[in-house]
């Protein structure tokens, strides 16, 4: 791997602190990180590098998924990072930060490849790129790579604007756009599964599967950020961009050996086959929720409006579902239901694929039917991949029965979603980062589900906390014969018919 500065502006900030770190020093104990690694901190603060390190030693210990039980590699670790004090709109703070770099490449004879990290709000992100440019930062001999953080934009013009100052100091190929999404594991095999096994490429079609549910349930509330979410809502924070990115991976067909560009067209062109809604029919394909307040976990939580420095008036959206459909010869007909939102009954990341019934069809109205088969690959809270059967029981007069096939991760040897994209960073491997023509189909997409909110045509639908939503998500399903699957009686209908077969890894 080259050498390489990593350059990380919002060095005291929350993500920094819970994500970077441990995932740098995780990267640091498998080896993954160039030899000559270095990291300079940036914040508005005036910190010692010595504070500093003691800062980062803290965030591992506190955060890490392995523990940073060796003090020899852990003061090894903490070594590489330096700190420096830099105003984001002062340019001569990015001159003296030039000069500490090219100091610290000369000490370390490294080849000057610079990876600028921007963890700061968005408001900052033109700010810095230009500044990166004017200062020279961005103009040594060796690479230079940018990542950034969501959010990006906060609808399609801003989103434009954006990508439009961003590209005039770092070309497409240089930005590498965080979608925490794309990191996890799970989804990182999703395209793994279906090239390299006939069966399930065989059957990812219109011809097979009835519909594809894709949720993502959290009990947490709006916490401390209510200053960006109550602008943002469940529309911008989840749906525009971490659950259209689930829809693109798992709706693509690749090729065995896709090249990082074959993939990207791939999933552009998912965008562009979805049916494009249109805001007058915004209110028969979308549920737009807000949580009331209820009980989680046996715990009372209040509602949205009564959380800290949001007004009592909002109509901000917590939770979002709908449907969509995919234009395509493969997904013709196939109805994708997204959902997600907050406060809800439990934390649950997942995608079920609901295959075909040809022997229901087939039984008679008398004859006892048996369940579909669904596939289902789980994100949280375990990674995990489940298919579902049906056998006959002998001990009930030979009635349908399901199975599932499980197989399930250790999740403690799992990567985090960070370290994963981490270490795709300094390889310089673009996949499973968001190309900007995703971003902008994608908020092109949800441009009329914007309007339609904003002009409030469509009913914001109060749900207790703790709940799976409001009913009328379920109704968006059950039009079409469908319903949610593993909600409340469902799921334990099949936990308590079902047969486990389970199969455990450590990887
Ligand atoms: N926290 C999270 O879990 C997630 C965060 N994000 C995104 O990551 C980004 C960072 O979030 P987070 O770490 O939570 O934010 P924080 O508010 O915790 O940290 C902000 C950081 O920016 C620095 N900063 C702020 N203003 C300036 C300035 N004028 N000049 C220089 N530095 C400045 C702060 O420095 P100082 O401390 O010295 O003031 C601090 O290091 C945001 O875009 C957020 O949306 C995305 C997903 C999850
Ligand atoms: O990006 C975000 O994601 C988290 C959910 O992430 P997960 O990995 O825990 O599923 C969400 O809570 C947050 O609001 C959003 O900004």
């Amino acid at each position: 791997m080259e050498t390489v500065t990593f350059v990380l502006f919002g060095a005291t900030g929350d993500l920094a602190k819970r994500k970077i770190y441990p995932a740098l020093y995780n990267l640091f104990l498998e080896q993954k990180l160039p030899k000559c690694f270095h990291v300079i901190g940036l914040g508005r603060r005036e910190l010692s590098d010595e504070v500093f390190q003691a800062g980062v030693e803290q965030s591992v210990t506190q955060f890490s998924r392995r523990k940073a039980n060796d003090p020899v590699s852990l003061k090894s670790f903490v070594h590489a990072f330096r700190y420096q004090a830099l105003d984001i709109g002062r340019k001569e703070d990015y001159t003296k930060l030039l000069q500490r770099i090219e100091q610290r490449e000369r000490e370390l004879n490294l080849t000057p490849n610079r990876m600028f990290y921007l963890s700061v709000g968005p408001e900052f992100f033109a700010a810095i790129a230009t500044n990166i440019k004017e200062s020279g930062l961005g103009s040594a001999a060796g690479w230079k790579r940018l990542l950034i953080e969501k959010p990006f934009g906060h609808d399609l013009q801003s989103a434009r604007e954006l990508n439009r100052q961003l590209s005039e100091a770092f070309s497409e190929q240089e930005i590498f756009r965080i979608d925490h999404y794309l990191g996890k594991p799970m989804v990182q095999k999703l395209g793994a599964l279906q090239q390299n096994n006939p069966v399930l490429d065989a059957l990812w079609t219109n011809r097979y599967i009835a519909n594809v549910q894709i949720t993502a349930n959290e009990t947490v509330g709006v916490e401390e950020r209510a200053g960006y979410y109550d602008r943002a809502g469940a529309v911008r924070d989840m749906f525009q961009n971490h659950m259209l990115q689930l829809l693109m991976m798992v709706a693509i067909h690749l090729p065995k050996n896709s090249t990082p560009e074959e993939v990207r067209l791939k999933k552009k062109k998912v965008m562009e086959d979805l049916v494009p809604l249109h805001k007058q029919d915004i209110a028969s394909h979308v549920i737009r929720g807000q949580y009331a307040a209820g009980t989680i976990q046996g715990k009372s939580v209040p509602g949205y409006t009564s959380e800290p420095n949001i007004s009592e008036a909002s109509l901000n959206d917590t939770f979002i579902a709908a449907k969509l459909q995919i234009d395509a010869p493969f997904w013709r007909g196939v109805p994708f239901y997204i959902r997600t939102g907050k406060r809800l009954k439990e934390k649950s990341t997942r995608i079920v694929v609901e295959f075909k019934e040809p022997l229901k069809q087939q039984a008679s109205a008398q004859e006892e039917k048996p369940m579909p088969n669904l596939l289902v690959f789980e994100m949280s809270p375990h990674e995990g991949i489940t298919l579902q059967l049906n056998t006959r029981d002998p001990q009930h007069q030979g009635a349908f029965k399901p199975i599932h096939i499980d197989f399930h991760s250790n999740h403690q040897d799992l990567p985090e979603a960070y370290e994963n994209l981490l270490y795709d960073a300094l390889l310089g491997k673009p996949t499973f980062f968001a190309h900007w023509d995703e971003v902008e189909l994608s908020w092109q997409w949800v441009e009329p589900i914007l309007q339609a909110f904003g002009d409030q045509l469509v009913p914001l639908h109060p749900y207790p906390a703790g709940t799976y939503g409001p009913a009328e998500s379920d109704a968006l399903l059950a039009k079409d014969g469908y319903h949610w699957w593993f909600d409340s009686e469902c799921s334990s209908e099949i936990q308590l018919k079902g047969e486990q077969y389970a199969y455990h890894s450590n990887h």
